[in-house]
């Protein structure tokens, strides 16, 4: 069984020409972690998994894995190793020499790479398969085999770039389960990117979420839904609604807000000047239909749509400058009292479902 490896990213960043794809970036993944980059397409999040990997250099800053700089070092000389999201298995080959490839490139005799390749395919259930080739899987069996080849040679990292997106709805959830199963069975640090927030929720022990080159956060997958650093994370998770103002008082650790129409929402416990532009966040499922129970705390609205969803409803509304606020109800409260496209609510929150966002978004 190989070790983990801790990853430390120092100050990285790529540029392909004029373009900047990251913008210096610095994190530590622990030694053992589950890490899911998470994004928007473009955001830089497979360019930094490439230069963890080796396969792209890095422009400037440092690479360490474990306790060596491996900035400069070639994808073979790194302790890591790589799962590609077209999964590049050879179609000649049968999953055997598949899997034995990299010994192969290595010297390793036949025989001890063919023994290998088949302790690896055992571990991932696939030894029945052995002579097989490629074409002759599913989906979900040429996933496990290009895991297989991945870790023959016992990395201390696995780095995977969109894993799951070939596959369909129902096998992406069972590998999902079989990713995360196999990272604590293995114990080695797994990078994994995904543009799918509901993915790095189910896999990760940390998410970084990147936008724009930069990481917008890195926490824990409750901390980065509880308490979205940043507008743009509250928006991505989703789940949440952001509303935006300028601060218009301060007093007792409140902060009255102040949106471009005039409406005023109040947030506590921040550092603030007064007018500065300022956004919150507010959590779909925590919002009531009720007046508030003080002022600050909610508005008045007019229903929009509504979406059944079966065990919630999600009704949209607009007012306070939203066309698009969110409301989560469950169907029972829903159907005990429901509410039609058109009617006036009240809708309304605690002072402690409100989290303030850090940045305003452009
Ligand atoms: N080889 C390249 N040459 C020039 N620009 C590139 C190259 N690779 C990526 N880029 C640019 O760098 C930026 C970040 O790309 P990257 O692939 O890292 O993003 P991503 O978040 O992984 O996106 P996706 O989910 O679409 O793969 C994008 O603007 C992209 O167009």
């Amino acid at each position: 069984m190989s070790k983990a490896a801790e990853i430390d990213i120092v100050s990285v960043s790529k540029m392909y020409g004029a373009t900047t794809a990251v913008h210096s970036i610095s994190l530590k993944i622990p030694a053992g972690s589950y890490c899911c980059f998470l994004g928007p397409s473009g955001c830089g999040k497979t360019s930094t998994l490439r230069m963890i990997a080796g396969h792209e250099s890095i422009s400037s800053g440092d690479l360490r894995l474990g306790n060596i700089v491996v900035t400069d070092f070639p994808p073979a000389r790194r302790s890591t190793a790589m799962m590609f999201q077209s999964y590049a298995l050879f179609p000649h080959l049968d999953l055997i020499d598949n899997v034995a490839f990299s010994l192969k490139m290595k010297g390793v005799t036949r025989d001890i790479r063919r023994a290998k390749a088949l302790d690896i395919l055992k571990l991932m259930q696939m030894e029945a398969y052995g002579t097989r080739r490629p074409a002759q899987l599913s989906g979900g069996q040429q996933q496990r085999v290009a895991l297989a080849r991945a870790l023959i040679t016992e990395p201390e990292a696995l780095l995977l770039d969109e894993p799951l997106s070939a596959l369909d709805p129902f096998l992406k959830i069972r590998m999902r389960a079989e990713l995360k199963k196999l990272q604590k069975t293995l114990g080695i640090t797994f990078v994994h990117v995904t543009h799918s927030q509901e993915e790095a929720m189910a896999l990760a022990d940390l998410i970084v979420v990147m936008n724009n080159g930069r990481i917008e956060q890195a926490a824990a997958p409750r901390t980065v839904f509880e308490r979205p650093a940043t507008a743009f994370v509250a928006r991505f998770m989703g789940d949440h609604n952001v509303l935006s103002g300028k601060v218009r008082a301060i007093s007792d650790n409140v902060v009255e807000m102040e949106t471009a129409g005039g409406q005023v929402f109040t947030v506590r416990d921040i550092a603030q000047q007064v007018g500065r532009p300022i956004d919150i966040g507010i959590r779909t499922d925590r919002v009531r239909l009720a007046p508030p129970s003080e002022k600050g705390l909610g508005f008045q609205a007019v229903v929009s749509n509504i979406e059944y969803r079966g065990a919630s409803v999600k009704l949209t509304a607009t007012g306070a400058g939203s066309d698009d606020f969110t409301v989560i109800v469950s169907d029972a409260d829903h159907f005990r009292k429901p509410v039609a496209v058109g009617d006036a609510v009240s809708l309304s929150w605690t002072l402690e479902d409100v989290v303030p966002l850090g940045q305003l978004s452009a």
